[in-house]
């Protein structure tokens, strides 16, 4: 990528123009085909942490229904409250309610990010929600199960790339995911207008898990950190961004890298879909048997995903005590 941006050449934060790949390419494109993509994921991993996925089968009309659900008055929207006592359902997260967990944080953030939320929670093998999907709302009863479905494919799909780009054996990585204690989940977030144009509108983090898709609307926000310095990433229609969770980093020994990332100050509305996944809480996570990830000595401890969860948990706790 082009480093020779310099801060003060770029309005506020420097665009960066990130690596893409071609899914439909690697389904049925030739071997040589596949093989580019592998490589190129291999190299976008190790130095950047983030790439963008394109001609993946996924519309925006998720977002769509999402702003019509969103512009619903609270009184409707609080009846799909989500059960804090059960959060492995689905359900409406109003403001004010969460601060994000940045235990990485030198910058401070708001302390309460503006954005609302409605999160479904589903298994990955039986490819059913956990609850009937007459409790979803209206606008999400048809698209939310058809979009899970779609994306927990297209996952599987990233995850073979992941397996030819560490040179693994087939199906190493995804046979992690495949049973119902997989951790499966989807986020639908708006975003309010901040009101301080330098504050962020979420605030920095890696996400905890495994591959993150994440789809945007046309708002700019997204902002990643790459090598100590932040970049704006821009919003292109009918593409997903893909992200690495910690345990990826950890996965590979610090190989390839979980990207830092926020969401800066927003102007208007912003909408985002956000399908975070995570293997089965049993899973050991423990270098790969991939020859670059072993180059040096192992720099974790093996740790199963439900005691990771757990140290994060109680790291998010601390900070806001
Ligand atoms: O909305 C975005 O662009 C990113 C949000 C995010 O990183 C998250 O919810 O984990
Ligand atoms: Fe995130």
């Amino acid at each position: 990528f082009n480093s020779n941006h310099q801060q003060d050449q770029c309005d506020n934060l420097c665009a960066i123009e990130i690596n893409e790949i071609d899914m439909s390419k690697f389904l049925s494109g030739t071997d040589e085909e596949k093989k580019y993509i592998a490589v190129l994921f291999d190299r976008t991993f190790h130095e950047q942490g983030v790439i963008r996925l394109i001609n993946n089968n996924i519309t925006s009309e998720l977002i769509t229904k999402a702003k019509e659900f969103f512009a619903l008055d609270l009184e409707t929207k609080m009846k799909y409250n989500i059960d804090r006592q059960n959060i492995t359902t689905s359900g409406y997260k109003p403001l004010g309610f969460e601060t994000v967990a940045n235990y990485k944080n030198e910058k401070q953030t708001a302390s309460i990010d503006s954005t609302e939320a409605f999160f479904t929670f589903f298994k990955s093998q039986s490819k059913q929600l956990n609850f009937p999907a007459d409790k979803l709302p209206e606008h999400f009863r048809e698209i939310i199960p058809e979009y899970i479905f779609k994306s927990r494919q297209l996952i599987a799909l990233v995850h073979r790339i992941v397996d030819m780009a560490l040179g693994l054996d087939e199906n190493t990585l995804d046979r992690n995911y495949t049973n119902d204690d997989a951790l499966f989940s989807l986020r639908l977030t708006r975003y309010l207008p901040t009101e301080d144009e330098h504050g962020l509108a979420f605030g920095e983090h890696q996400d905890y898990l495994g591959f993150t898709l994440l789809q945007n609307d046309d708002v700019p926000g997204l902002e990643v950190n790459i090598d100590g310095r932040w970049f704006r990433v821009d919003s292109k229609p009918n593409t997903l961004i893909l992200l690495g969770g910690e345990l990826i980093q950890r996965w590979t020994n610090n190989y390839w890298i979980s990207i830092l990332h926020r969401v800066g100050a927003v102007k208007q509305l912003r909408f985002s879909a956000l399908f975070f996944t995570g293997p089965d809480v049993n899973t050991v996570i423990e270098t790969l048997p991939c020859e670059k990830c072993l180059r040096t000595s192992s720099k974790y401890t093996p740790v199963s995903v439900s005691e990771h969860l757990k140290q994060k948990q109680e790291a998010t706790l601390q900070k806001h005590r």
